[in-house]
């Protein structure tokens, strides 16, 4: 037998994730592990850690500490700021965020210390995210005011198995981002996803209370602002939520012990936890015999919390946060038309600072995007970088190929030339991915419960009935009854599509000339269907919208920049058989009826 032969055989294999067909190595020669999870040799990783810290230290590289204050990402270093900034430069610690599955889908709110951790992971930094499977049964009263309802078991399930997916999701999404913004490929890294269940459902109520309990001390647990409110405002507070951070504390001391987390990222809300952590994990080393624990020297082996801004917008409002609801994260609870929307809003004294929080571009890269934003601000280059990398890194980079595609459609540059077919075609791709791909019972249970979820903490909003956001929650059309469009309608039409949140404030965009509709019939004749915008005019009274139906049954809004909706169009009489409703419609009948009207 020839030589070659009795080599071993390679053979090819298609990466399900790429579907290009690759050759391993041959065995023995293999690389060990890949982009994402890659261990390198000990002595040849040191060296690099030596040659990192040395350039640090004089003046070449900027310090991990140092990118993350950068970037925004530093409200708070419980521990010390110099003795974190020495460590993360001294040696590869262990990170780790968690998050308790209150709700099938984690928001954009939640995306800054995951943010933070993220750039931990991608620079080098073992890194865990760990789902609170176990502590959500306790409930964190962390930032809250009142006591949170016990969930039903099948709705824990429900949040558990979604965000579990969508943690697995998020982190294929941060390896491919981390591969395009070119971050380091032969560095050792290391991300591990835990759940939080499966050892707290192992951990003896006695042994917890002896061990962790013992060094907890109740003067600073009752000093906690989540405890102080709940006490002066009369609610009081359960005993277990009062004893929630010893669970969220236990969590540290387990992965410290096996994975090595020295440092916890948080909300600013979990400041008071990340403290109570840290003392509970340097009392169990004491108690399990470790002399170093306070020392001088002991910086090397110590825990420290970072906790993370809570952020507004420029004008003050509450970040995250879409006419009063939260913009999640979940495709199928928001689809990647309006998260893609809702970041391609954000206002020029914003964008800056969302950049270099939520996206990986390097900060001169930033710095060159802004500089051609500033030159024409209304082209909002930096809102669709912006937007486009957010989609990316929630849903994917197809979705966000798309989600672009059709917001430049609406918007193509200059002439403000505006494709209706083209646009429709490309929601209705975006509405179908949101299907399920595998369509099982079980499967659609959680869609439904999620649809459900996504519009009812949209209820109580000023635009909002719950029929009208579950038309809205799967698509960006939204069906309007033929009789709302009359001579002088536009304010409550605008209401009713859910561009504004009550027909006066309808007026008031128009009079301010910030309203928009798409004219019919103006293509020219190279273009015929492109259609151009424009404003509504201020003669209300006067101004039918019937004028401006296109095909018959579409009418295209506009307010402001960029904020669109098209309108379906349909009779009355099968607005009401498909069971619909939207923002003023009562109101609209009532007056109707007032006024003795016939509906037509
Ligand atoms: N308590 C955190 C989530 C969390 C849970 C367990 C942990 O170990 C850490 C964090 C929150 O509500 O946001």
């Amino acid at each position: 037998m020839s030589l070659l032969r009795q080599l071993p055989r390679t053979r090819l294999y298609v990466c399900p994730r790429c579907i290009r067909k690759q050759r391993p190595s041959i065995e023995g020669q293999r690389r060990k592990g890949t982009w994402a999870q890659k261990i390198m040799d000990p002595a040849q990783e040191a060296s690099q850690w030596e040659q990192r810290a040395n350039k640090i230290k004089n003046g070449l590289d900027k310090s991990m500490l140092t990118i993350l204050e950068e970037r925004g990402f530093v409200k708070d270093v419980a521990g010390g700021r110099q003795q974190l900034d020495w460590l993360l430069t001294q040696k590869p610690i262990g990170a780790y965020v968690g998050v308790d599955p209150t709700a099938p889908s984690m928001h954009v709110g939640h995306l800054l210390p995951f943010m933070a951790l993220f750039w931990l992971y991608l620079s080098g930094y073992p890194s865990v995210t760990l789902l609170g499977a176990g502590t959500v049964l306790i409930g964190d009263p962390s930032g809250r005011t009142t006591e949170r309802a016990r969930q039903a078991d099948d709705v824990r399930t429900m949040n558990i198995l979604n965000m579990r997916r969508q943690i697995v999701q998020l982190w294929t999404h941060v390896k491919c981002l981390g591969i395009k913004h070119r971050f380091p490929a032969e560095i050792s890294r290391s991300r591990k996803f835990l759940d939080n269940h499966t050892w707290l459902q192992n951990l003896s109520a006695t042994e917890l209370m002896r061990d962790l309990g013992s060094g907890m001390r109740l003067g600073s647990m009752l000093a906690r602002d989540s405890v102080k409110v709940r006490m002066e405002n009369g609610e009081g507070m359960a005993f277990s939520e009062f004893s929630y951070p010893l669970f969220q504390a236990y969590d540290w001391w387990w992965m410290y012990n096996k994975h090595g987390v020295q440092l916890q990222l948080g909300g600013s809300d979990q400041y008071g936890n990340l403290c109570a952590g840290m003392d509970a994990v340097g009392h169990m080393r004491k108690i399990r015999g470790d002399q170093r624990v306070g020392s001088e020297d002991d910086i090397t082996n110590g825990t420290f919390g970072l906790a993370t801004p809570l952020l507004t917008t420029a004008s003050g409002e509450k970040f995250g946060k879409s006419a009063g609801n939260a913009v999640w994260l979940d495709k199928q609870m928001m689809n990647s038309f309006d998260l893609y929307q809702y970041f391609l809003r954000t206002a020029d004294n914003d964008v800056e600072r969302y950049l270099k929080l939520f996206t990986f571009l390097p900060i001169q890269h930033i710095d060159l995007v802004m500089e051609s934003q500033r030159k024409d601000e209304s082209k909002r280059t930096a809102q669709h970088i912006l937007a486009k990398e957010v989609v990316e890194l929630a849903h994917g980079a197809e979705d966000a190929k798309k989600a672009e595609a059709a917001h430049k459609e609406a918007f193509s540059q200059g002439t403000h030339t505006f494709s209706l077919s083209g646009l429709r075609k490309t929601l209705e791709e975006i509405k179908k991915k949101d299907q399920p791909d595998n369509v099982d019972e079980g499967e659609l249970k959680l869609l439904a419960y999620k649809k459900t979820y996504a519009s009812s903490s949209t209820s109580q909003t000023a635009t909002g009935t719950t029929a009208e956001d579950s038309q809205k929650g799967a698509s960006n059309v939204i069906t309007l009854p033929l009789t709302l469009l009359s001579e002088g309608s536009f304010p409550g039409v605008l209401h009713a599509a859910g561009l504004v949140g009550s027909k006066s404030e309808g007026h008031r965009l128009i009079a301010k000339r910030g309203a928009y509709v798409v004219l019919p019939n103006s293509g020219s004749p190279e273009n015929p269907s492109g259609l151009k915008w424009e404003q509504i005019p201020d003669a209300i009274s006067t101004t039918d919208p019937n004028q401006y139906l296109l095909d018959w049954e579409a009418l295209v809004l506009r307010s402001g920049k960029s904020k669109i909706q098209i309108c379906r169009i349909i009779t009355e009489e099968q607005f009401e058989t498909e069971g619909l409703t939207c923002p003023g419609w009562e109101e609209f009948k009532a007056r109707r009826a007032e006024s003795g009207e016939q509906a037509q």
